[in-house]
Order: structure tokens, then sequence, then C-alpha cells
């Protein structure tokens, strides 16, 4: 172990240079790099990467850059002061300017390769020599990684310029949706969704790109006008970006015989997840088809978790493909994400995701992306049968674990300790006939309403008699169903534990993203309070802004009901 981790972070002086200090690359450097790569990072057009597991790249700093917001809940965990998100060392570094950082950080960056499949059918078309060797992370750059208190943390900048895998694109992404990932990072943690982490964003001041988006009021599906934005830098932070993608990438090469090392390689890349994401779950000890059973089972785990979790809180990923599926079983990549605000069963925000990524599809389209890790890994349990049978039973076992855990998540919001099937199917088909607010009806319902009056605000239609008459009767048969042994205060407090009041709105978030292309940050700054405290009560202000129904001019309102890709 390097002695510089037993240094103790404090959080009033700690420096870039403490910072540096920190830098681990071990786990890293047992991985193979790319054999063709440049000595000095200066790695920027496309290219094939045949082998190897990264890519020395230098990021491309954004130029004047103007600090735009940091986590101040990730600062603490990570023991920094806020002022350091501030001071010009700390700046540069995260807006993609390398070239200071002291030792024993490194002058350069990395980037990765990876696979795409899509809902489970492997794709190799949208990579532009057509054999999935250009493919990868096409403007995520790494830069650090390190052990702060005990935890290993990878740092990648977001929008920090070309590298082999950019496919001809600029390696930028716009201070919108820069915005949009931050928050969102942010919120849902405050959520507790796993999700990798926002550490900090830096928009430039002169630098533009093209984007194509949505005009003023549009109704268009399509982006209709081409927009000159500010490029951005956000630096994203998590044990590991490594993706099912990723996996699947040295797997395919195994399959395809693709050079001598490829099978060396898929194990190596295996065997580094294990230590990056679940060193404390798998015995060290174990043979590598026993940790691979491990790994199966502590992976299903997670993506069943997060999927239950995405469903609690309305959160629609809209592109859950392999290569947006992170081995970690967290919540990565925030482009064409929304969240379901008047209830709706196949919500998808994004116009190119179809229904396979909507709402309540998610636990389909994660089985199918636990199905390519599965795929994925199977080559290395050939040899031990007992090892294989194991194995597949997590495999195939996962649709039944994904019903238990969405059981129990809808149990938790109805306030239950049982659920009862029926009568959530009730629920979902009133919510449905009546246009109900997916986030204020479920806190509505929290604090124990008697009647229909008590959820009428989530509301977007008022019900026929009808319909109202079938809502008094289920409001009845779920009260008589929660448990008020120990006082219906008690319900009441642990709905809104997995209830937020306060949930993201695309309609609020606009304003905050326009704002800040103007270089007013309030509105954003204003959002993030807002949207990491989302169980609070909050202010009687902030409530009458941001507990609110979807006004009606925001339907089928081009890039906020709907948007393309993220960009
Ligand atoms: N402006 C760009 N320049 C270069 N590559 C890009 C650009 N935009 C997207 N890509 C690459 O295209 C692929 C698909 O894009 P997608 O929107 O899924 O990813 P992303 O939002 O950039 O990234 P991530 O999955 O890293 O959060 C990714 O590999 C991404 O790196
Ligand atoms: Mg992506």
């Amino acid at each position: 172990m390097n002695k510089h981790h037993q240094k103790e972070t404090s959080a009033t002086t700690i420096t870039l240079k403490d910072l540096a200090q920190l830098a681990d690359y071990s786990l890293m450097e047992s991985l193979n790099s790319d054999p063709q790569a440049t000595t000095n990072g200066e790695d920027h057009e496309p290219r094939q990467v045949f082998s190897g597991h990264y890519v020395p790249v230098k990021p491309t700093p954004i130029r004047n850059p103007v600090y735009v917001a940091h986590s101040k809940a990730l600062f603490q965990t990570l023991a920094f002061d806020d002022s350091l998100a501030l001071t010009e060392d700390f700046i540069r570094l995260f807006s993609g300017d390398v070239s200071h950082v002291p030792e024993p950080m490194r002058q350069t960056g990395w980037a990765t390769g990876y696979a795409l499949s899509i809902f489970g059918n492997e794709y190799t078309e949208q990579c532009p020599f057509q054999t999935g060797n250009g493919y990868g992370d096409g403007r995520a750059i790494s830069v650090l990684e390190a052990v702060i208190n005990g935890q290993r943390w990878e740092m990648q900048l977001k929008g920090g310029g070309r590298t082999p895998y950019c496919r001809g694109a600029d390696g930028r992404a716009v201070l919108r949706s820069s915005i949009r990932e931050f928050l969102a990072q942010e919120h849902m943690h405050a959520l507790g969704v796993p999700t990798s982490r926002s550490l900090c964003l830096f928009a430039s001041q002169s630098e533009r790109v093209n984007r194509p988006w949505y005009s003023d009021d549009s109704h268009s599906t399509d982006p209709d006008v081409l927009v000159s934005e500010p490029v951005a830098i956000s630096t994203r932070v998590a044990p590991s970006f490594l993706r099912v993608g990723q996996l699947e990438l040295f797997s395919r090469r195994v399959r395809n015989n693709a050079h001598a090392k490829a099978q060396e390689e898929l194990e190596m890349l295996l065997l580094h997840l294990i230590d990056r994401e679940y060193q404390h779950d798998i015995n060290k000890e174990a043979s590598t088809a026993n940790k691979l059973v491990a790994l199966a089972g502590a992976f299903r785990h997670r993506l069943t978790s997060l999927v239950a979790d995405w469903l609690r809180v309305g959160y629609c990923q809209g592109n859950f493909n392999s290569d947006n599926c992170a081995a970690g079983g967290f919540t990565l990549d925030y482009g064409p994400f929304g969240f379901c605000e008047r209830f709706d069963p196949v919500f998808q925000p994004w116009t190119g995701g179809g229904r396979h990524f909507s709402f309540l599809n998610q636990p389909l389209a994660a089985e199918k992306n636990f199905e390519t890790f599965c795929t994925t890994l199977a080559p290395l349990l050939v040899n031990d049968a007992d090892a294989e049978t194991q194995f597949n039973e997590i495999r195939y076992g996962f649709s039944a674990l994904m019903e238990e855990k969405i059981e129990e998540m809808w149990a938790a919001k109805l306030g239950l300790d049982v659920l009862d099937s029926e009568l959530l199917l009730q629920l979902l088909k009133l919510m449905v006939q009546t246009s109900v607010d997916y986030t204020i009806f479920f806190r509505q319902l929290s604090h124990i309403p008697d009647d229909i009056k008590g959820v009428q605000k989530s509301f977007y239609r008022t019900p026929s008699s009808e319909l109202q008459e079938q809502w008094s009767q289920w409001l009845q048969t779920w009260r008589t169903q929660i448990n008020t042994d120990q006082g219906i205060e008690l319900v009441s407090n642990k709905m809104k534990k997995v209830n937020p009041k306060y949930i993201w709105r695309e309609w609020l978030v606009v304003p905050a993203y326009q704002q800040a292309m103007k270089g007013d940050f309030t509105l954003m700054h204003e959002l993030q309070t807002v949207l990491t405290e989302p169980f609070e009560e909050q202010s009687k202000e902030i409530e009458e802004k941001y507990y609110h129904l979807r006004p009606p001019e925001f339907f089928q309102a081009g890039g906020i009901s709907h948007y393309s890709c993220s960009s």
C-alpha cells in the first residue's frame, strides 16, 4: 500500500497537492493499456483500439472556465473543504487542464472501450469501423483514481474532449446536459438511489458548440433548430466506471478469437471489477469460477434493488443499454432520462427510446442487461460444472427476485407490511384513469388521508362521480390493510421516507439551465438545494413552487415532455 494513503485528510486544509498525494493507480496498472497508444496522450482522432483495457488520453481543457457548482455532500464525504472548489488548481484540473497537476498524479487521463447491446441485441453498427473497436468513452476521460478515507474513487470528466472513441464527434458536452447530469446525480443520491456522484461542474465562458434542440414552445418530436450552446465539463465520481458493455467487448473478442490474449484480458477485467466494486462481497481466496458465481449473485442483488428504487421514485433511465449499465449496479449516464409526473406505465421521455426502455418496462430491460452480463462471463466457467450450475441458478432466477423486490417496494410505498397485489392493481388502474401525479399522489397518501380530498391535489383531472366512488372504496380498503398497531403516525413517517415530496420536474429544470446559459446560476443552485432534500417538507414558498402539478402548457412540449438524445 502506498504510504500516502495513511495521510489524514483535513476538512480545512486539503489542497490539490494533498489530493494528488492520494492518487493510487496500482489497480489500473495491473491492467493492460492499449499497446498502440501514443506516449503523450495526444490521441484525439477516431481509430480502432484492438486490445488493452484503457487508452491514455489527455483531456482538452475548456476555455475560460467558470465555476458553476460542486457537491457539498460529496465534498464532505471526501473531507474536502468547500473552498477547494474555487481554488485555481482545482478549477484547472476539473476543467480539463492536467498539465500542471502535482506528482504522483499524471499529466494524462484515460478512456476505455466498450461494446453495446440494446435490449439484449448485440450491435457493432454504431462503431465507425463496424467492428466495435472504435466504440467507448468518446468524451468521458478519467483523470484520477484515489483512495480517500479508505474508499477508492475514480474521478471522470464528462465533455473532456475527443478520444480515439469519439467517432468523429467533438468530445464536448453542453452546459444544458451537464447541469441535468450534475443535478440528477445529486438528486438520486439524496433519494437513496445508488448513482455515480457529482463532484463539480465548470462551464466555458467563450467556447460554444452547436447542438440540435427545440425552439421555444416547440411541439415537434425531433429538434427543430440548431442552438449554439456553451460547453462544460462535469466531473462524476464512482468506485469505477466499468459497464456491462465493457465486459461484453472483451468477451466478444474471446468469442471471435480476436487476439492471443483475449481470454486473459477478459479474466483480468473480471478480477478488476471485483476489486473495484465487490471486494467486500467476494472471498479473495476463492477460485475464479467461484468468484464469478458470487459476483453474479451480488450484481443481481444490486441491479434488482436499483431498478426497484427507480420505480419507487418515478425515474426512467430512458436508454438502458448494456453500455449504460454500470457493472457496480448504480445509475450511470443521465442523458435522455426523466421522472414520471403524470403516472404513465410506459412513460419514456426519449424520443429514440421506445417502449422497451419505458418506465415500468425497466425490470425487463435490466434482465436483458443481466443476461448480457451472464453470457459475457460464461466462457470463464467452462471447466467447473458445479459453479456453472450455481451460476445458471442465479442467471435464471433474475425475474423472480426482481418481482420480489418490486413487491417490497410497492408495499413500502403503500405503507403495508405485505403487498396485496389486487389492491395495487386497482390503484394503478385508478391512477391511469384519473391522471394522477405519481410523486404528489404517494406523498399525499403518506399523510394517511380519510377520504379522496386528501389525495385530490395529485389529480390532473376531476374524476367522474363513478371514479370518485371507486377511489373512496379503494382508500377504505387500503386503510384497513395498514398496520396501525403502533400508531398511524409511525406508518405515515415511514411512508414519507420512501415517498419523496420533491422530485425532478423538467419544466422547473429548463429555466435553471436557460438562466445558467446566460451566466446566472441562481436557479440552478436553488434547485440543487431543493432536490438534495427531497423528503423534507421545506418552506411554504418552496412547496408552492415545487410541489406542483405540471402546468398544461408543458405537456407535448419539445425539450420538456420529450427530447431527442441528451448531448
Ligand atoms: N460529443 C461527443 N463527442 C464524442 N463522443 C460522444 C459525444 N457524445 C456522445 N459520445 C459518445 O457516444 C456514445 C453514446 O453516447 P451516450 O449519450 O450514451 O453517452 P454519454 O452521455 O456521452 O456518456 P456516458 O455513458 O459516459 O454517460 C458514448 O460512448 C459517448 O462517449
Ligand atoms: Mg452512455
